[in-house]
C-alpha cells in the first residue's frame, strides 16, 4: 500500500493556467509535506522553465491548440494529439497518481481524458469567469471542481462546484517596500507605476505605453516599471531607450512580482484571471485593460467584480492611448482614493484559496492510498 500521496499537476501554456498550479503544489507541500508531486506540460512553453524554478518535476506532452482559423499547422493535430495520448498514458501508468489536477491549458486535455478513462479520480481548478474549453471538455470527468467566479458555474456541473477564488502563490505577498524600491533602484520620494499585460505581454498596452511613456516619466515624474512580454522587447527596448528615461525599468517578464507588487502605487494591468486574484490579495490600486481578443470576453467579465467593488478602474483597450495619463495622474496622486481601493481589492481577496483546494485534494487521494 502507498504510503504517500502522489499527485499530478496538468497546466500549461500561459503564466495565467501554470502559477495556479505552483500555488496548489506549494499548498499541498505545506499540508502534508511528503506529498509526491509530479507537473505535465509542454516544452516549448513558459511551464517548462516556471515549474523547475518553483523546485518540482515536469514531464513533457508534445500537444498544442487547435487554431480556428485555416492553417497547415492544424494538419498536424490529429498527430500531436495520438501522441499526446500515448504519452500521457505512459507518464500515468508510471507515475501512478492517486488525483490528477487539471489547471487547464491544452495539455491538460489528454492527460484529463486517459486520466478519466482510466477511473483516477479529476480534480479541476477554472480560473475564469468563462471556462476554458479545456476544462469544460474534463468536466464529466471530474470528482470535483474548484471556481473562481461564480459566473463560470453556469457552463460547469453544479453538483461538483466550489467557489474558493483563485490559488495565488504564498510567496506574492509580505515584501518589503523599502527593499522593493530598492531592488528596482527607485526611491521612496516619487510614485511607482506598475504596468503589465499578463505573462506574454500585451501589443496595445505597450504601443499606448510608447505614446505615453515620456509624459508619465516627465512630466508626471513617475517611476515605472513596464513588465512588456518577451517577444516584444527587443525591439521595444530599442525604441523606449533611446528616449533615456532614467525612472523606467523596462522589462520583459518580471521574476519578482512580489517585489513589483510591494512596490507599485498603482498597477495598469491585462485582466487576467490570477493578474487580478493577486491584486486582490496585494489590495493593489489599479486600471484594469481587458483583452478584447479573448474567449466569450472572460477578462471583462474578471474585470467586473473588482470594477464593481471600487477596487479598479476600467479602460478600454482602444480607449487607452488617448486617456491612460490623464486617468494615471488622476489616480496615482490621490492618496485618500488609493487607499480606499487598497481596502476594496483586499476585500475581495480569498488568500485561502489554494489551501482550501489542497485539503480537498489530498482528501480525495487519502481514500485511494
Ligand atoms: C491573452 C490570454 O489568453 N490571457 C489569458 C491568460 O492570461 P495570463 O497568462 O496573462 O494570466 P493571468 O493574468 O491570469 O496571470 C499571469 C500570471 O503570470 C505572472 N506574471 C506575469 C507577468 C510577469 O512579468 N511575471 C509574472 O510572474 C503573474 O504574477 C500571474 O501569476 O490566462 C488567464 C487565466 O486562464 C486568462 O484569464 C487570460 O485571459
Amino acid at each position: 500500500m502507498d504510503k504517500n500521496p502522489r499527485i499530478l499537476l496538468a497546466a500549461g501554456g500561459t503564466g495565467g493556467h501554470v502559477y495556479p498550479a505552483i500555488a496548489i503544489a506549494d499548498a499541498l507541500k505545506k499540508e502534508q509535506a511528503e506529498t509526491e508531486i509530479l507537473f505535465v506540460g509542454t516544452r516549448d512553453h513558459m511551464e517548462w522553465q516556471a515549474v523547475p524554478k518553483a523546485g518540482y518535476d515536469i514531464r513533457n506532452v508534445w500537444i498544442s491548440g487547435f487554431h480556428r482559423r485555416f492553417t497547415l499547422k492544424n494538419l498536424l493535430f490529429p498527430v500531436k494529439l495520438m501522441t499526446s495520448i500515448v504519452q500521457s498514458l505512459r507518464i500515468l501508468s508510471s507515475y501512478k497518481p492517486h488525483v490528477v489536477v487539471s489547471c487547464g491549458g491544452y495539455v491538460a486535455g489528454p492527460v484529463g481524458w486517459v486520466a478519466g478513462k482510466k477511473g483516477i479520480p479529476i480534480v479541476i481548478q477554472e480560473q475564469n469567469s468563462f471556462p476554458g474549453v479545456t476544462n469544460r471538455l474534463l468536466a464529466k470527468f471530474a470528482t470535483k471542481i474548484f471556481t473562481a467566479f461564480k459566473e463560470a458555474d453556469r457552463y460547469l456541473p453544479e453538483d461538483k462546484t466550489e467557489i474558493t477564488g483563485n490559488p495565488t502563490r504564498a510567496t506574492l505577498t509580505g515584501a518589503d517596500r523599502s527593499k522593493a524600491l530598492q531592488s528596482f533602484g527607485f526611491d521612496e520620494s516619487k510614485p511607482v507605476l506598475l504596468v503589465m499585460g499578463g505573462s506574454g505581454g500585451a501589443k496595445t498596452i505597450n504601443e499606448a505605453m510608447k505614446a505615453n511613456i515620456e509624459q508619465l516619466h516627465n512630466s508626471a515624474g513617475l517611476q515605472v516599471i513596464w513588465q512588456c512580454g518577451a517577444r516584444y522587447y527587443d525591439e521595444l527596448s530599442t525604441e523606449v531607450n533611446e528616449k533615456e528615461l532614467e525612472n523606467l525599468r523596462l522589462t520583459a517578464f518580471l521574476d519578482n512580482m512580489a517585489e513589483a507588487y510591494a512596490a507599485a502605487d498603482l498597477v495598469i494591468s491585462r485582466a487576467g484571471a490570477s493578474s487580478c486574484s493577486e491584486l486582490m490579495l496585494t489590495g493593489k490600486p489599479s486600471v484594469l485593460v481587458p483583452s478584447p481578443n479573448v474567449a466569450g470576453d472572460h477578462q471583462t467579465q474578471n474585470a467586473k467584480a473588482m470594477v464593481d467593488a471600487g477596487a479598479s478602474k476600467l479602460l478600454e483597450d482602444t480607449a487607452m492611448k488617448e486617456t491612460m495619463t490623464e486617468l494615471v495622474e488622476q489616480l496615482i496622486f490621490d492618496q485618500e482614493n488609493l487607499k480606499r481601493m487598497n481596502q476594496a481589492a483586499l476585500n475581495l481577496a480569498k488568500p485561502d484559496a489554494a489551501k482550501l483546494i489542497a485539503k480537498e485534494i489530498l482528501e480525495i487521494a487519502k481514500s485511494k492510498l
